[in-house]
This record gives C-alpha cells, sequence and structure tokens, in this order.
C-alpha cells in the first residue's frame, strides 16, 4: 500500500493535516495574506503573525467561514502550498481523506472534493468523513460498536453537537458558536465596562489564559486604546467580567446540546447516559465551559485530551487500520 495519503481536517482558523509518510499532523493557521491583491505574502502561521498588523495594501483573511468553503481560490492555493510543504517540494499522487461537517448542504460537501481535486496536488482517491465520525475515533471511541456517542466540538468558528451510532451518524446540528465569538464577547465588555478597544488576538490570549489567572488570582493584563482619550493605555481586567460575557454563549451551546437530545432516538439514550458528552475542539478547553455543560445537562464530560488535533487523529486512525476504512466514502459520481 502506498504510504501517500494525507488526511485533512480543515478547521476556520487551523488547518490540520495528517501526513501517512511520517506519520505526524502539521497544524497551522488556515489563513492567507495577499500584497496587492494579487501576490501571495504569506500562508498559515506566517499570515496569522501579520493579523491586525498589515499595512492596507496586505490583506489577512481565513477562506473558511462557519466550517465551509467561502473563498475557493484562496483555500485551494493554501491546500497546495501546504501539502508542497509536506511532500518537500516534491507533490506526488496521493489518496486524500478529508473531514466535512455533516450539517451543510450537498453542495458545500462537494466543493471539499473539488477544492482537493482542483488545488493541482494530484489527487489519486478522494474520500469524505463525517468531522464527528473521525472525532470520536480520535477521542478512541469505538465508534463501530457504540450505539449512542454524543460530540460536541467547539472550534472557532462553528460548534458541532452529533449523535453517533454504529458508525455513522444519527442527528447533529451545526451551530454559529466557537472561540470567535468568545473572542468578539470579551471584546464588547472591555469596551464598555473600561472603554478600551482591544485586538482579537489580545482577547483570544485572555480567553486561552484564563484558566490560568483564575488558579492564581490574578486579573489579565492588556494594552489598547482608550476611546476617549485615543492613547493607548494598560488595563488590568478581573476574571470575574471576562466569566460573566462568556456566559450567554455557553448557554445557547448547552441548550442546543439538550436540543440534539430531545431529539435523539430513546433507544440510543442508554449509551450516551452511561458514557456521558466527549467534549473536544480548540474553544472547548476555555474555562468553565466543561462544568456548566455537565451542570446543563446532568452528563458526565469526558474532556478529549488533544482537543484541536482529535478530527486528525481521527482520520489517522482510519487511514492506518483497515478496520475503520468503511466510514470514509466516495462522493457519488464523483469517486475513481
Ligand atoms: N487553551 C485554550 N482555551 C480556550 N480556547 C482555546 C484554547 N486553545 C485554543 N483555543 C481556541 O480554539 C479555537 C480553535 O479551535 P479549533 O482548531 O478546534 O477550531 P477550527 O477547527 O479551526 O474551527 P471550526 O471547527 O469552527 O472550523 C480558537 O478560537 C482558539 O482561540
Amino acid at each position: 500500500m502506498s504510504s501517500n495519503i494525507f488526511g485533512i481536517d480543515l478547521g476556520t482558523s487551523n488547518i490540520k493535516i495528517y501526513n501517512r509518510a511520517d506519520d505526524t499532523i502539521l497544524v497551522e493557521k488556515n489563513m492567507i495574506a495577499i500584497e496587492n491583491k494579487s501576490t501571495l505574502f504569506a500562508y498559515g502561521d506566517s499570515a496569522f503573525e501579520m493579523y491586525e498588523k498589515a499595512p492596507a495594501n496586505i490583506h489577512i483573511s481565513y477562506p473558511l467561514s462557519n466550517g465551509v468553503i467561502a473563498d475557493i481560490k484562496n483555500m485551494e492555493l493554501l491546500v497546495k502550498y501546504f501539502i508542497n510543504d509536506l511532500s518537500r517540494g516534491n507533490v506526488r499522487p496521493a489518496d486524500y481523506y478529508i473531514a466535512v461537517p455533516f450539517d451543510i448542504t450537498e453542495v458545500e460537501k462537494r466543493a471539499f472534493y473539488d477544492l482537493i481535486k482542483e488545488s493541482g496536488v494530484k489527487a489519486r482517491k478522494i474520500l469524505v468523513v463525517e468531522k464527528a465520525v473521525a472525532d470520536g475515533l480520535g477521542m478512541d471511541i469505538d465508534v463501530k460498536n457504540s450505539q449512542g456517542v454524543l460530540t460536541v466540538n467547539v472550534g472557532y468558528d462553528t460548534t458541532e453537537i452529533s449523535i453517533l451510532s454504529l458508525g455513522g451518524i444519527v442527528l447533529s446540528k451545526l451551530i454559529k458558536i466557537g472561540g470567535l465569538k468568545f473572542d468578539d464577547a470579551i471584546r464588547s465588555a472591555v469596551r464598555k465596562e473600561f472603554s478600551l478597544i482591544i485586538g482579537g488576538k489580545t482577547a483570544e490570549n485572555v480567553k486561552i489564559s484564563l484558566k490560568e489567572l483564575e488558579k492564581e488570582g490574578r486579573g489579565a493584563v492588556v494594552y489598547g486604546r482608550d476611546i476617549v482619550t485615543g492613547l493607548p493605555v494598560e488595563r488590568e481586567l478581573p476574571t470575574s467580567m471576562i466569566d460573566e460575557c462568556l456566559m450567554e454563549l455557553f448557554y445557547t451551546i448547552i441548550d442546543s446540546i439538550k436540543v440534539i437530545l430531545e431529539r435523539t432516538p430513546p433507544e440510543l439514550a442508554a449509551d450516551i447516559y452511561r458514557h456521558g458528552i466527549y467534549l473536544t475542539g480548540g474553544a472547548s478547553q476555555v474555562s468553565h465551559l466543561a462544568e456548566l455543560i455537565h451542570k446543563g445537562t446532568g452528563l458526565k464530560v469526558n474532556l478529549s485530551e488533544n482537543p484541536v488535533t482529535s478530527v486528525a487523529l481521527g482520520l489517522a486512525k482510519i487511514i492506518k487500520e483497515d478496520n475503520y476504512k468503511s466510514v470514509a466514502y466516495a462522493i457519488e459520481g464523483m469517486s475513481k
């Protein structure tokens, strides 16, 4: 069997690519910087480095939005460059396994297939895997033999809540809440309470360091621009204020989990009750979310050991173990 196989999880903020050749996962920002509307200036983590700091002639963007491809040309360019890097400049024919959300249209799903086909990466075979199924495998759940697994993936733009049974999806809902909305809520609260404008990266850092700050009993020190004076200032934000501004978003996620639970066939409820919720995705790590989900649903919450890479780890399992191959499928009419 050829070792030229890639597993791709296109996240809105991070692209994760499993490379069978060296059994590793690349994690880079899914971002592109274009200079003067035409020239590629930077991509991945280096594009993110410039975000919110670049001059006006350099446009930096995420080609994905809400889990679907919003800017096909730039997404193709990114896939091409990342695969070229992983292939050390010598792209050879390869098989591609791509993870897609369940709760999107057929046209949006097909766009993931077309993306790989058109990005000049010499795709030999393109197979699709439901993101939640890969997530389950990546969290070491025996998804093929379990009758009722509830996964919740809190990403950057979206949260995907899914019920799996016997290797397939029974129910899935993609809601437009994730790490970005958490950052935006922090920015609005800081603006309102402190008349201070902070950047998206600053808000993200506050969110990520929240657990640590609470443990140490310290506030978050941030730099921003005072709305009244227009001058740069330093402020210390109390963690209680950050917690408070995130609550509404947390409760919307919890309510959506409850709606999915209410619609779950009763025959699957026993396994879900026994095993609890499997929580993953980068933004699932935000302080207090897991405990509130536990309180709100009464279910045990299992935390992923690799929240950012759980989907890619699942793809790796499918690629490496024949037993799981059946969960990957070709999009009808487009398989080779
Ligand atoms: N320790 C942490 N605490 C809180 N949030 C975190 C932490 N680490 C990463 N994040 C957040 O996780 C998000 C990225 O997660 P992930 O890579 O799972 O998303 P994605 O797959 O790119 O997005 P999507 O699933 O919406 O397409 C970002 O919003 C980031 O700020």
